[in-house]
């Protein structure tokens, strides 16, 4: 116990240290664009350094991904390291982010803090070992544009009216993306306000889109718009804004 609680401190530093990277960038000479830019550039770079192992990317294509899903995750991919004129590579628009499972639950500190809430903890979306079964999804993140993308393929486990997406699956992805993009734009975050409109359904087994927006920052506020679309672009799903208030650490180990 005493042995877990000092790993959590020490995962605690090292996350702390994310947020004084992104205290720096928040000094005024720096522009909002480049501010953004910088500071998701430097997390996905250090992120890697904090992991105590190197567990499965769940990000990547797996033999279940369908056309579609492939098609759209090519799309976003290729805009990730872009050609010059002169045949060089440099990063492009978008990055993609490693699974949810690498990011906080083996990040160090983050899974000491999963087991000594709750030894069986499983990161929700990531837990069914049956690639396709469920949720299947990848995230891209464009910093300049602050915005999110996440491909998403429902699986035959997310049913809830014959043949459609679960209401609540859905809930669960828009709760996904949004969340992450506030954290990458906020830090550590909770949910406050998650308020959805469902216009179609989504047919199982298919490939959605999820974008997110973010559309203003006040003090510990973060407000974010999504929208899930069909994979082309010619049916809306879903309408959502949400609200993500920044907290401590301590609110979660002590609820306060
Ligand atoms: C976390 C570790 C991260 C590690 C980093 C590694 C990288 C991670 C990468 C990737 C992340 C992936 C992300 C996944 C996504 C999942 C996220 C979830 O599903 S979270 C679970 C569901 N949410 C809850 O269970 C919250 C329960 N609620 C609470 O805990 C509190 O209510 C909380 C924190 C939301 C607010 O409590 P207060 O005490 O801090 O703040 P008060 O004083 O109540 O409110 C502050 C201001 O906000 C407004 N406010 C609060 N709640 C509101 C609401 N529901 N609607 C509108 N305004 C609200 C208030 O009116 C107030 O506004 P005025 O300052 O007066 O202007």
């Amino acid at each position: 116990m005493a042995r877990s609680l000092g790993r959590i401190c020490k995962g605690f530093q090292c996350l702390g240290s994310l947020s004084s990277i992104q205290t720096q960038l928040r000094q005024p000479s720096t522009s909002v664009s480049v501010r953004g830019t910088t500071f998701v550039r430097t997390m996905v770079q250090a992120l890697p350094s904090l992991f105590s192992s190197k567990p499965r990317d769940f990000s990547l294509p797996n033999s279940s991904w369908g056309s579609e899903m492939m098609r759209l995750y090519e799309h976003y991919n290729s805009q990730c390291e872009v050609e010059t004129e002169g045949g060089e590579k440099q990063e492009g628009p978008w990055r993609r982010l490693p699974s949810y499972n690498r990011l906080l639950k083996y990040a160090t500190g983050g899974v000491y803090l999963s087991k000594i809430i709750q030894s069986k903890a499983r990161l929700f979306t990531r837990n069914i070992r049956d690639p396709g079964a469920a949720f299947e999804y990848v995230l891209f993140v464009n910093s300049e544009e602050q915005k999110c993308a996440c491909v998403f393929q429902a699986g035959h486990l997310l049913e809830g009216p014959p043949g459609h997406v679960h209401g609540g699956a859905i809930a669960t992805m828009i709760d996904t993306v949004t969340g992450t993009h506030a954290t990458i734009l906020s830090g550590p975050v909770m949910t406050a306000n998650l308020n959805i409109n469902y216009r179609s359904p989504i047919p199982l087994g298919s490939t959605v889109l999820l974008e997110s927006f973010l559309d203003k920052k006040e003090g510990r506020k973060t407000f974010i718009s999504c929208k899930v679309t069909s994979s082309n672009g010619s049916k809306l799903h879903t309408e959502t804004t949400a609200l993500f208030l920044s907290i401590n650490f301590s609110h979660l180990l002590l609820g306060e």
